[in-house]
């Protein structure tokens, strides 16, 4: 018998607060949380796995559904953090099972960190002390950019 399973649509929370309300509906005895009228709202859908969560939390279903999937390479919070390099793998692993889909990282990515995201085969760079705090923005953001393209035309060619 199929068994109930109660998914609060997000459309109906704070935004403001959204990690607090989803944590709050998972702590009420929620199952799932209701995410597909994004799309209907003209707005992208991403999901994110913090450090200490596998890649394979993310199942094929809940990607196929999402715009992006999100790396977070530190723990969510704040900025300026140290890069966690062990979290790289799971950029690979995610670029293994979706070729074409938008895989973001975020914390702690910079000059000297985004080779290692860019050859695990992530495409959408979060970067804020790197950017914010660079003498020029310009240029950084072209080598963030410079990295990812050539990593993407030479080893993620499908
Ligand atoms: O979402 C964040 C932390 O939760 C920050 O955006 C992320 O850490 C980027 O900042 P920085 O590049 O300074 O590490």
């Amino acid at each position: 018998m199929p068994r109930a399973i109660i998914s609060p649509s997000v459309l109906a929370s704070d935004f403001g607060q959204l990690t607090a309300e989803c944590k709050r509906m998972i702590k009420g005895g929620a199952e799932w949380l209701h995410m597909e009228k994004i799309h209907g709202r003209n707005m992208k859908a991403g999901v994110a796995i913090s450090p200490d969560t596998p890649s394979t939390a993310i199942s094929d279903e809940v990607a196929n559904a999402a715009d992006m999937l999100l790396v977070m390479t530190v723990y969510p919070g704040r900025g300026g953090q140290k890069f966690i390099e062990r979290c790289v793998p799971k950029v690979a692993e995610l670029r293994a099972r979706f070729p074409e889909k938008d895989i973001e990282v975020d914390g702690g990515v910079g000059p000297k960190t985004i080779g290692v995201c860019a050859d695990a085969g992530s495409n959408v760079i979060v970067a804020g002390t790197a950017i914010f705090g660079a003498e020029d923005p310009t240029v950084v953001i072209q080598q963030l950019k410079d990295t990812v393209n050539t990593a993407q035309a030479t080893k993620f060619t499908l």
